[in-house]
């Protein structure tokens, strides 16, 4: 069958978006795996599948599934490009969009200028959230990855963040650490690995090494972890202007059970069909 899709991307962070509110389809995970890589398929650091919702009070659900195959819970630029797509594709000609995802249920806002507005609700910090093994909440947990001693937060947006300071994100050890700490056993369900540079209190730079993706040019939920576990550890205070490899992201925390609210970008890059078997 062919199946249509859009490729779109925010601050580089890559996505196919797949319609199948008016198409009929279904992806095995060895498929997408397939899709997700650049030679044999399309390339892409998530796939993004938009379907009807389930709760009649939301305007759309969808599904987000890594590079490796894995279905994860929440995907910051993902949600942007999403909104932006549903507009594009006139799946509804709302302003203000309600959707569901595994991760719970998003408000996003498409704004005058293109970009959009998402609550990402709140972060949450008790490590049974992310799920991660420790004992208590708190700011920073030590953790022993290949015999360094490290200090990281933790926080989860629906899906699993460490977050990690460094003096500088260009000298960060990404390649090393991100993929000894995605693994790490204390992390039942793997993790996404922030590397942080804290600029001033209201600026930070970003590097992040995503779970079933690897090191990607930005990451809209590693940015809100950053900014939360930040700010709760006295670094940072809201808004924060997030520098990310692709571009900057604005995101502002009152803290607390406040959400998070992240504003940013969300590009088309071309529309096309694929053949799937
Ligand atoms: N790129 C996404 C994050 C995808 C998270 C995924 N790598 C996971 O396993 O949770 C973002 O902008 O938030």
């Amino acid at each position: 069958m062919l199946l249509h899709f859009t490729k779109m991307q925010g601050l580089g962070n890559d996505f196919m978006v797949v319609d199948l509110v008016t198409q009929r389809a279904h992806l095995a995970d060895d498929q997408i795996r397939q899709l997700a890589d650049r030679r044999f398929g399309i390339g892409f650091d998530q796939l993004l599948v938009v379907e009807p919702p389930r709760d009649p009070e939301m305007d759309f659900r969808y599904r987000i599934y890594n590079a490796d195959g894995s279905e994860v819970e929440n995907c910051g630029n993902g949600a942007r490009c999403f909104a932006r797509f549903v507009r594009d594709q006139r799946l509804t000609h709302k302003r203000e969009i309600h959707v569901e995802t595994a991760g719970g249920p998003l408000t996003l806002w498409v704004e005058d200028d293109g970009r959009v507005r998402v609550d990402m609700g709140a972060p949450r910090f008790a490590p049974g959230a992310l799920p991660f093994d420790a004992v208590e909440d708190r700011p920073l947990h030590p953790l022993e990855v290949d015999g360094e001693h490290l200090e990281v937060g933790v926080v989860s947006m629906g899906n699993p963040h460490a977050v990690l300071r460094v003096d500088d994100v260009d000298t960060a050890p990404v390649e090393r650490l991100g993929p000894a700490l995605e693994a790490h056993p204390r992390f039942p369900r793997r993790v996404n690995v922030g590397f942080m540079q804290v600029i001033s209190a209201h600026e930070i730079r970003l590097r992040v090494y995503e779970r079933g993706s690897g090191e990607t040019l930005a990451c809209g939920t590693g940015a809100c972890a950053a900014v939360a576990s930040g700010i709760r550890q006295g670094l940072l205070e809201s808004p924060v202007t997030v520098h990310l490899r692709g571009g900057d992201l604005d995101i502002e925390w009152a803290g607390g059970d406040a959400s998070l609210i992240m504003t940013g970008p969300a590009e088309r890059v071309f529309d096309g069909r694929v053949v799937l078997n």
